[in-house]
């Protein structure tokens, strides 16, 4: 490019700076000032305030003078925030103002207008001319979606059609321009090239400046109110994923707060890896949990559930010991559509007949038997929802339970307590008595009023009535707190025995078909329902049978419902079930739903094909309110990586690496396993001299995962990170991590520390390998102390190099 053009950017480069550290600097005593405005008052606001409640006008006075505060302060507050907000942000343009440039001409205008684009828009003094763009308008998304031509983007009162004249793109450092590309394509390859050929860091990176078509289809997706998104590994799902949060949060600024947003994450430590990319982009983050974590909350109580680590664990380990195949089917079984139905028609067939109850017990008594409550529900109407039912039966549980509650205060147990009062406890709970009901006092103050305009002399407290009632009013109070228990459970709704309820289901064939209406079962039900009454005995629960036991639980006791949040974001979304998303659509029922996944990298066994024709996902909201957007390029890997391990899985022919090249991935067959770990050791140190930061030696299990730890640091390694389920951050460095803890997540290079078919020759462990194989960014090494692995044996040869010692 020319010496002028450089120049002449530098120039206007400076000039925006310098009009950027201008305001900034016209700002900070403006957002310093207000800071202690604030707290000033903030801190009078308590100070002054002493709430008067003499009378009633005095309470008045102080409620709106209350008010009148508090919008004050919220007023100053909002202010406050939207100022440090823009110092912010253009504190965070500084360095680096713009990315991109592009000169538009508008049909119908003469001339061209030039729009940079930045992480965030920034007007000059006229409050008038855009210097930048944010990304996220509307004008910028020509940037992503153009190469110079005819050009079109649409505003939300209708589609601007024009030409792009130029599409520039900018490397700027500290106000430095260093590259500058004039682009043809629609984001130059130059620049990517730049951007992915760096080391892998601990934490993802945002892609702002090069974001691609088909990712930008994704991030701006307006209308879908279910936007699926297939993408081969490293096609930057997860990139977009965020990207689209940042520009939700943009674009509904008015509307949506950054905590009505959800994602989904595989694991706690992928929380880690991907938390500094919003706040890179200026926004706050969003909710992320795992479906873990909510197992647990609303299982944990009652329950031990499984997670589905220890699952995976169990089916990569397990083979042939005994139950293992009924086991598998069962999880199988467990997360299909036909169980969700099951458990639909379960439902139906429990208004009938069939509900189990936990009787209500009070002192090693039945206050309520199982009998009572199972009359008193099927007396019913028979057309009432389960959980209808279910709820009038809890208000009556309520209603026995205060005539039950009466009649205890003579029993004789209230008496012996009353007497065990000490004089402070006997004063005390009558001083709380009073304190708590304020009814009673103010039918103390009537009385003793009246007794006074009466004439009529005032019981006190040597008065025998007068400690009659008080020590009524104790003996009520004592039961009270005895029956609080018992109602606090009724409204939990513990009486519903949703355990025995749950393992009815797995009694046998005749009585599965009978409650659920002839549904075929696996071939080993026998075993299935041996094992799943097994596990619930001893109070845990198996991974495939939890979200199907809340489903039920739901189901019966009314559904859960989280009407604040918007979006919802699913990542790694192939591995969950059809009830896990039947779920989430019943607890969010007014978000949007986003996920993202690769069928490639199903490595778990309640997968979901998220784009077949027939995905129950796609039928989740129905095709036409569903969209599907499939990206096939993969960023992540070098081209010789991409090629490798794209012939590992049998519809791999449509993925297309993104054009950067490397070495060819690398075979090494060692003679015996210490040899192996010797060797490991050696290819690590080699990889670090060449400057790769981080480095993961991949296994299958999280058992191998420990045994090769031990194993490798006997040959006396350097620093080298044991990754666990438990691992809460994402550090760069050398680690050693069981596949299904990877996902997700990328290095610099990967060692696979055993690929012999022993390792992955089930059809089954084709995903696993690929998963594993598909984390590396530049190098990838597959070591083997025999055969490879079928998978690894069935590549052509010209994709490989190989090595032996
Ligand atoms: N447009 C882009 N510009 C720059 N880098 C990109 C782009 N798209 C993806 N990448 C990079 O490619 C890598 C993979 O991206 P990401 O992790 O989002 O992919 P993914 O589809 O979620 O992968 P996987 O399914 O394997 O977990 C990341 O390093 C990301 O920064």
């Amino acid at each position: 490019m020319e010496e002028k053009e450089w120049v002449l950017e530098q120039d206007r480069l400076d000039q925006v700076r310098n009009k950027l550290q201008a305001s900034m600097d016209k700002l900070e005593p403006e957002v310093a000032g207000l800071r202690d405005q604030a707290a000033e008052i903030r801190k009078r606001f308590w100070e002054d305030l002493t709430i008067n409640t003499a009378t009633t006008d005095d309470f008045e006075d102080t409620f709106y003078s209350v008010q009148q505060q508090s919008a004050m302060l919220a007023e100053r507050e909002r202010v406050q925030k939207q100022m440090i907000q823009r110092w912010k942000s253009m504190n965070r343009l500084l360095p680096s103002p713009y990315f991109g440039r592009i000169d538009f001409l508008e049909e119908g205008t003469e001339h061209s207008e030039r729009v940079y684009i930045g992480v965030s828009s920034f007007v000059d003094e006229d409050e008038l001319s855009f210097l930048i763009y944010d990304w996220r308008t509307p004008i910028a998304s020509l940037y992503y979606d153009y190469s110079p031509g005819p050009a079109s983007y649409d505003t939300p009162s209708g589609r601007i059609d024009g030409r792009m004249e130029l599409k520039r793109q900018f490397q700027i450092h500290d106000g430095r321009i260093v590259n500058m590309f004039d682009a043809s394509e629609t984001i130059g390859d130059e620049l990517l090239q730049q951007v992915l050929g760096q080391g892998a860091n601990s934490q993802m990176k945002s892609i702002v400046s090069t974001i691609q078509k088909e990712q930008n289809a994704i991030i701006r997706n307006d209308h879908s109110r279910m936007l699926i998104v297939q993408g081969a590994a490293g096609s930057g799902k997860t990139s977009a994923a965020l990207q689209r949060v940042a520009y939700l949060l943009y674009k509904n600024r008015q509307s949506i707060r950054a905590d009505q947003i959800i994602l989904f994450s595989p694991n706690p430590m992928f929380v880690s890896y991907i938390s500094t990319v919003l706040p890179e982009l200026g926004e706050e983050n969003m909710q992320q949990t795992t479906f873990q974590e909510y197992l647990d909350y609303w299982l944990g109580s009652t329950l031990r559930p499984e997670d589905i680590f220890d699952q995976t664990e169990y089916v990569l380990t397990e083979q042939g010991t005994s139950g293992y195949e009924a086991r598998v089917q069962g999880i199988e079984y467990k997360a299909s559509e036909e169980f969700l139905l099951a458990l639909q028609n379960y439902g139906l067939w429990l208004g009938r007949e069939g509900m189990r109850f936990n009787s209500i017990q009070f002192r090693d008594r039945e206050l309520i038997s199982v009998k009572r409550m199972r009359d008193e529900f099927y007396s019913y109407e028979r057309t009432l929802p389960l959980n209808h039912r279910i709820s009038q039966l809890q208000e009556w549980l309520l209603d026995e339970l205060t005539k039950l509650e009466r009649a205890e205060r003579d029993a004789s147990w209230v008496q012996e307590e009353l007497n065990y009062l000490d004089t402070d406890e006997y004063a005390e709970a009558f001083g709380e008595l009073h304190k708590e009901s304020e009814l009673l006092d103010l039918a103390e103050l009537y009385a003793s009023v009246r007794e006074k305009m009466n004439n009529k002399r005032r019981g006190d407290e040597s008065d025998f009535d007068f400690g009659l009632r008080e020590e009524d009013l104790l003996l009520r109070r004592i039961v009270k707190e005895h029956f609080k228990p018992l109602r606090k459970s009724v409204k939990k709704f513990s009486f519903v025995d949703v355990k025995s309820i749950y393992g009815q289901l797995f009694v046998d064939e005749v009585a599965y078909r009978e409650q659920t209406n002839g549904v075929d079962v696996p071939g080993l039900w026998p075993e299935i329902c041996r094992q799943t009454k097994e596990t619930l005995l001893s109070n845990k629960l198996f991974h495939e049978d939890a979200t199907p036991y809340l489903y039920l639980k739901e189901l019966i006791e009314g559904v859960r419902t989280n009407t604040e949040i918007r979006h919802v974001f699913v990542d790694e979304g192939q591995d969950y079930s059809s009830f896990q998303y039947e779920y989430m659509k019943k607890l969010f029922p007014r978000a949007r739903m986003t996920v993202l996944g690769d069928f490639g990298q199903a490595i778990f066994m309640q997968a979901t094909n998220l784009s077949a024709t027939d995905s129950p996902i796609i039928r989740l909201y129905g095709e036409a309110e569903t969209s599907l957007i499939r990206l096939m390029r993969s960023y992540r890997s070098t081209r010789e990586i991409v090629e490798f391990t794209k012939g590992m899985l049998p519809d791999g022919g449509e993925i297309a690496p993104f054009d950067r090249e490397g070495h060819k991935p690398l075979l090494r067959r060692i003679a015996s396993g210490s040899k192996r770990d010797a060797r490991i050791l050696v290819d690590i140190a080699a990889l670090r001299a060449e400057g790769f930061e981080s480095i993961a030696v991949i296994t299958k299990t999280a058992a191998e995962s420990r045994e090769a730890y031990e194993s490798v640091r006997t040959q006396g390694s350097e620093a080298l990170q044991l990754v666990t389920k438990e691992t809460k951050d994402f550090e760069k460095g050398v680690m050693i991590i069981p596949v299904y803890l990877a996902k997700g997540i990328e290095f610099d290079a990967v060692l696979i520390y055993d690929a012999s078919p022993e390792a992955y020759g089930r059809d089954n462990e084709r995903k696993l390998l690929y998963t594993a194989c598909t984390r590396a960014m530049h190098r990838l090494y597959l070591y083997s102390t025999g055969e490879w692995s079928p998978f690894v044996h069935a590549l052509h040869p010209d994709v490989y190099e190989t090595a032996s010692d």
